[in-house]
């Protein structure tokens, strides 16, 4: 296969993913976009994590709601547990790698506070025990995810949002993962400030 069909394809297969999840999605991402509004209405805070690629989309996630998405706007409060790196190399390091998210959500997360759980697999150990940490301090947990859902669907509560992409290959699940915070942001700031869109 040529350079350019090779691209072709990759196109596809992600406009592909994006159309599947379409339906099956829109009914948990509404949820999710309303509870966290109410989180954040109610004075509470949004944290984020994830490994790799899914790390990156913890911060673009939390910079989105500390900044701004597309409106003016004043900025809203979240801590992606991804960016100290002498915090996570030194829980790794005394701890565990799995505990690098846990204890962090331990030390900082409040009651009305929520947790945003990214893992393409949902086998993360350290996804997961963020998730059980997070049920510690009695906060709600949005799970993005993908595949058969992994260890991280067996650990959700029924207070906890899941949202599966239905697809397989990790980047194609990163890609819905993008959307889906971008959909998330979006109805935020329409819960929050209104209607309007940029022009
Ligand atoms: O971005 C990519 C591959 O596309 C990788 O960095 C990927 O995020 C890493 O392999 C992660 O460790 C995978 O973790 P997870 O999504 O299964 O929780
Ligand atoms: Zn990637």
């Amino acid at each position: 296969m040529d350079p350019s069909e090779r691209i072709a394809q990759q196109f596809h297969e992600s406009i592909q993913a994006k159309q599947a999840a379409l339906n099956h999605l829109r009914p948990a991402i509404s949820q999710a976009g309303l509870a966290m509004a109410e989180c954040l209405r109610r004075d509470g805070k949004i944290l984020s994590c994830g490994n790799g690629g899914s790390a990156g989309d913890a911060q673009h996630f939390s910079s989105e709601l500390l900044n701004r998405f597309e409106m003016e706007r004043p900025g809203l409060p979240a801590v992606a547990l991804t960016t100290d790196s002498s915090t996570l190399t030194s829980i790794a390091n005394d701890y565990a790698y799995e505990q690098v998210f846990a204890r962090q959500i331990r030390a900082l997360a409040t009651p009305g506070d929520m947790l945003l759980a990214i893992s393409t697999s949902g086998g993360s150990p350290n996804v997961v025990e963020a998730v059980s940490a997070a049920h510690d301090r009695g906060i709600r947990v949005i799970a993005l995810s993908g595949r058969e859902g992994g260890q991280l669907a067996g650990v959700l509560d029924e207070r906890d949002i899941e949202i599966r992409v239905p697809a397989q290959a990790t980047a194609r699940i990163q890609e819905v993962h993008l959307l889906v915070i971008h959909c998330l942001c979006d109805l935020i700031d329409q819960q929050l400030f209104g209607d309007q869109r940029p022009t």
